[in-house]
Parts: structure tokens; C-alpha cells; sequence
């Protein structure tokens, strides 16, 4: 073979599993038909954190009332939308050039163009217009991600109606934005766009916004983060029949279609609209063909070891998908942790990834953080399965810190098995709460039960405290004896 291992797709799960092979010893070349970094480096998580960065010091500095309490004064505030635009491409320059140099670093061969599987452990790959060359790998990693779904009906002008792909070089700040869908893109982008002097209208489909979310966490993330702010929204509704970009002086138009009744509701005229509605797998000439594997809705399946299966189910062997192209997880530290397992099982090591210990945050102001299940999926196990789920709660208005910082909106919430003491999911709504959350994935990750977790301190004071007070709080049966190492069934 010419490589140990080839990857399809340097975004940050190709990037992940390209670092730890050659840390293995593995001769490994990573496939590239676009820019290094993939979505999040450049058009994802990187450039949209610059952009909430300033929202949140903006959304400080307007908050009069939160200065004053600080006993601080400011007299005038504002931006300038070019700089705020810059800050967020050069961070995604620079980020993309790191990658670029670790890779270089370490030995990995970067190949340019786009590539395809044309037969059992052989990829071709070629720029268009120049002769396509073909290597053999003794593995291949699929590491192709997603791009931005967009329902039928909808025409993307990239300038009054476009995705997060244009929403994320500002070009413009429009005084009326309608969201279309309420998750992570479209929560953060109401974030930034409110604190930039937008009003925002969001249109989701389903009965409630962030259903993604645990509801109880949702229903106080609404009361924060869009009551508060100058945001309405349609619950409910389809925006998928008919949106029409702005001309000729005319607005965007945005047909609202009711989600069970299928009629039209009401026509929406707004100055631009950001289409937030999830994303598509980018798997569509790979060359699946060649090797028997079917998509599911361009999704192309695997099993628990992210090993690709064939359209007869069979796994295909030496063959792996990671990231968002195979939807399991479309977040950017599950496609490389799914690449490192994988070169873990290659390096002669099984590995199973827990998907219930991968955190996930949405860096709003304040943020939400969650791992593992929310509270009506722990209750529907422990029907299933037959045990008992308790609830605990902490405020940060009860943490010193976030008192200190004037900043005690927010819960932490968590779900555990009284029995045993083990952590089913864990929600927080607060500052920092992107950063607070590791402690219980990690606790999840190497089955580390509440008896343990009750013992361990925390200095003060620190927001972490918030967690320490959640553990603390926690009522484990006395009298069961379990092995605190014992690990967590995924
Ligand atoms: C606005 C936004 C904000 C986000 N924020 C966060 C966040 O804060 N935290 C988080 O965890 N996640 C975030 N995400 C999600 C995150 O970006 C993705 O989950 C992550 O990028 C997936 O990584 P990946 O490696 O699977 O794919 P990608 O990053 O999409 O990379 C795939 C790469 O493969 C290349 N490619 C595709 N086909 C071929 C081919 N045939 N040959 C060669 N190359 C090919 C592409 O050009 C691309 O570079 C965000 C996403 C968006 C859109
Ligand atoms: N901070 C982060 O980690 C972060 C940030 C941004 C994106 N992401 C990732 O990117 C992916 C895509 O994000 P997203 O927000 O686009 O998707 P999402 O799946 O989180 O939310 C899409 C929302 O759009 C609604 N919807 C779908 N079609 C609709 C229609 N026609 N009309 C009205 N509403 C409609 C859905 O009900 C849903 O609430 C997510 O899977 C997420 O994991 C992560």
C-alpha cells in the first residue's frame, strides 16, 4: 500500500484522526478538495465564536443597568461592522493555518483535489482539469462533513436570504432578520444579530423553540435569551413553501405554512432572512457505488466502531466514516473524537466511542451546555428499563462568583439513577456554562459515580461550585454498595 491510512476530508475530523495516526507511526495522507479546516474552521464554530465574542461584550456595554450595578460608567457604545467581519475571518486564517502547519508538522502528506473511492482500499483524487491520480491505503477514513440544508422553495440570494456560509462574513446588518429555525445556528445567530441592533423574528417548525433541548432548560433559555431581547416568533410553522429574496425595492417574502394544517397562515415581509434549518451530509461523488454502500438520506451508515456497512448490512472491511457525514453527532469534537477511535481500532486497540459522554454548548449569552440524556429521554429508559430517575437543580444566584460578576441567571440541572448513583445527563443555563459542562462528561466518560464525584473539591470561589453544589445535592440510596469505578453502561 502506498499509505496506512488515507482520509477523505481535512475538516476537524480528518485533522483529529490524520494527528493521532501518525502519533501511532501510521504513514497517513489526508485528501483535501476545498480549504484545510472544513466548516468549522472556516465557514463553522471558528468564525461564528468571533462573531459572539463581540455580541457578548456589545450586550455588556449596552446593559446600563448591569454597569451601573458594577458600579461602572460608559458613556457611548458602538461597532464597526467591517472590523467586526475582519476579526472573525482572520481568526478563521489563522486557526486554518495552524491546522495546516500540525499536519505539515508531523509528516502528514496533504493531497489536493477532490477525492473518490474507486475500488476496495483505493482512492483516486484530482483538481478538475488536471490528471487524477490514484493511491492505495491499507484504511480509509471518509471525513467528507456537511454542508447547509436548504428546503425546496427557498432561493438563496446570499445576500437577503442566504445561510450561515454568507451570515458569517457580515457583510450586513439588516434592521429585520427573520430566523428560520430555532437551534444552535439560528440561537447563536440571534445572539449576535440582537446585539448588533437587529430585530429578530424566528420561524420553527416544530410546536416550541430549541426543541432540541432539554424543555425545561429551553423554556428558561426562552425567558433569557429571546423575552428579554427584541425577538418574536412564529411556533409551528413551515417557512419551506415560498421565500423570495429582496429586488427591486421590494422585501423578502417568507410564506408561513402551518405545520399540521398544511395551509398558508401568513405572508412575512422582512428585510433578510437567515435559513438555519440543519444540515446536509457532503457525500454525493464519493464513489460509493464502487463499493456496494447505499446513503441513508445522504447520510452514509455505520456501525458503533464507525465502520461503513454495505447496502446487504455488512460492514466493509477497512473502510470508516467520521463526522458529520455519517450524522450521528454533527458537532466538531465528535468528528474528531470518532477519528481518533477509529485509529485507535487500527492501531490494534478496539475502541467504542460513548456518544451519552460527548458535551455539546451553544454559545448564546449566557450559554447552554448538555451531555449525556435530557429528562423525558432518562424517563422513557427508566420505564424501558425499569429504574428510578431522580432531578436535581442548582442556581447561579446561590454561586459567589456568578454573584461577583453580577451574572446569576442560570441553573444547572441534573438527571441520575438514585440507585446507583450514576449520571444520566446533565443541563446548564449560566455564564461559562460551555466550560462548566466537562466535568460531568468526564464523569460520564470514565463512569465516575455521584459518591465519588460528592468527595471531590472545588476551590472558591469558582463557578465550577455550581457543579459541586449539583453533586452535592444529590441523593443516592444509602446501603447499595457499588463499585465507584465501575463503569457507566452506555
Ligand atoms: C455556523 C456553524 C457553527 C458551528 N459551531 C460549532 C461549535 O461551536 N462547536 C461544534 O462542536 N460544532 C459546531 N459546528 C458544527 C461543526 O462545524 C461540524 O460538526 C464539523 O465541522 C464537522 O467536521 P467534519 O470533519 O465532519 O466535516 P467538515 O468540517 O465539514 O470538513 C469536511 C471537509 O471535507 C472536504 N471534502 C468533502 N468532500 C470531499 C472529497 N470528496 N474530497 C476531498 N475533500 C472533501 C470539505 O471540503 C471539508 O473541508 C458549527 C457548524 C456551523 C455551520
Ligand atoms: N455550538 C455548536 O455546537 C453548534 C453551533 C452551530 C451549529 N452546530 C451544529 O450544526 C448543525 C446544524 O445546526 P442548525 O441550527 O442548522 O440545525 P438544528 O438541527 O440544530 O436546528 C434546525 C431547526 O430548524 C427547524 N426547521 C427545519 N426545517 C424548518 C422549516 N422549513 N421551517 C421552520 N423550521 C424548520 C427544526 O425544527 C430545528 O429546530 C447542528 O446539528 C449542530 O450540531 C453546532
Amino acid at each position: 500500500f502506498d499509505y496506512d491510512l488515507v482520509i477523505i476530508g481535512a475538516g476537524v475530523g480528518g485533522h483529529g484522526a490524520a494527528l493521532h495516526a501518525v502519533e501511532e507511526g501510521l504513514k497517513t495522507a489526508i485528501i483535501e478538495g476545498d480549504v484545510v479546516g472544513g466548516t468549522c474552521v472556516n465557514r463553522g464554530c471558528v468564525p461564528s465564536k468571533a462573531l459572539l465574542a463581540v455580541s457578548g461584550r456589545m450586550r455588556e456595554l449596552h446593559d446600563e443597568h448591569h454597569m451601573k450595578s458594577l458600579g461602572l460608567q460608559v458613556s457611548s457604545t458602538g461597532y464597526d461592522r467591517q472590523a467586526v467581519a475582519d476579526h472573525a475571518n482572520n481568526l478563521a486564517s489563522k486557526i486554518r493555518s495552524n491546522l495546516t502547519n500540525s499536519m505539515k508538522a508531523m509528516g502528514v502528506d496533504i493531497l489536493t483535489g477532490f477525492g473518490k473511492i474507486v475500488g476496495k482500499q483505493k482512492v483516486r483524487y484530482g483538481k478538475v482539469g488536471f490528471p487524477e491520480k490514484e493511491i492505495t491505503a491499507k484504511n480509509i477514513i471518509i471525513a467528507t462533513g456537511s454542508v447547509p440544508f436548504v428546503p425546496k422553495g427557498i432561493e438563496i440570494d446570499g445576500k437577503t436570504v442566504f445561510t450561515s456560509d454568507h451570515a458569517l462574513k457580515l457583510e450586513s446588518v439588516p434592521d429585520w432578520i427573520a430566523i428560520v429555525g430555532s437551534g444552535y445556528i439560528g440561537l447563536e445567530f440571534s445572539d449576535v444579530y440582537t446585539a448588533l441592533g437587529s430585530e429578530v423574528t424566528f420561524v420553527e417548525a416544530l410546536d416550541q423553540l430549541m426543541p432540541g433541548f432539554d424543555p425545561e432548560i429551553a423554556k428558561l433559555a426562552q425567558r433569557v435569551l429571546i423575552n428579554t431581547r427584541k425577538i418574536d416568533y412564529h411556533t409551528g410553522v413551515f417557512a419551506s413553501k415560498k421565500i423570495t429574496p429582496a429586488k427591486d425595492g421590494k422585501p423578502v417574502l417568507i410564506e408561513l405554512i402551518d405545520a399540521k394544517t398544511k395551509e398558508h397562515k401568513e405572508t412575512l415581509e422582512v428585510d433578510a432572512a437567515l435559513i438555519a434549518t440543519g444540515r446536509a451530509p457532503f457525500t454525493s461523488g464519493l464513489g460509493l457505488e464502487n463499493i456496494n454502500v447505499v446513503t441513508q438520506r445522504g447520510f452514509i451508515p455505520v456501525d458503533e466502531r464507525m465502520q461503513v456497512t454495505d447496502a446487504d448490512g455488512n460492514v466493509v472491511p477497512n473502510l470508516f466514516c467520521i463526522g458529520d457525514a455519517n450524522g450521528k453527532l454533527m458537532l466538531a469534537h465528535a468528528a474528531s473524537a470518532q477519528g481518533i477511535s477509529v485509529v485507535e481500532q487500527i492501531s490494534g486497540r478496539d475502541h467504542i466511542l460513548n456518544h451519552l459522554s460527548i458535551p455539546a454548548a451553544c454559545f448564546t449569552h449566557p450559554e447552554i451546555s448538555m451531555v449525556g440524556l435530557t429528562e423525558p429521554q432518562a424517563r422513557e429508559k427508566a420505564d424501558n428499563e425499569g429504574f428510578e430517575v431522580s432531578v436535581v437543580k442548582t442556581s447561579f444566584k446561590a454561586n459567589t462568583k456568578a454573584l461577583a460578576e453580577n451574572e446569576g441567571d442560570g441553573i444547572a440541572k441534573m438527571i441520575y439513577r438514585p440507585d446507583t448513583g450514576e449520571i444520566l445527563g446533565v443541563h446548564i443555563l449560566g455564564l461559562h456554562a460551555a466550560d462548566l459542562i466537562h466535568e460531568a462528561s468526564n464523569a460520564i466518560a470514565l463512569g465516575t459515580r455521584l459518591q465519588e464525584l460528592k468527595l471531590a473539591v472545588h476551590a472558591h470561589p469558582t463557578l465550577s461550585e455550581v457543579l459541586d453544589e449539583l453533586f452535592k445535592a444529590a441523593k443516592v440510596n444509602s446501603g447499595v454498595s457499588h463499585s465507584v469505578n465501575e463503569p457507566v453502561a452506555a
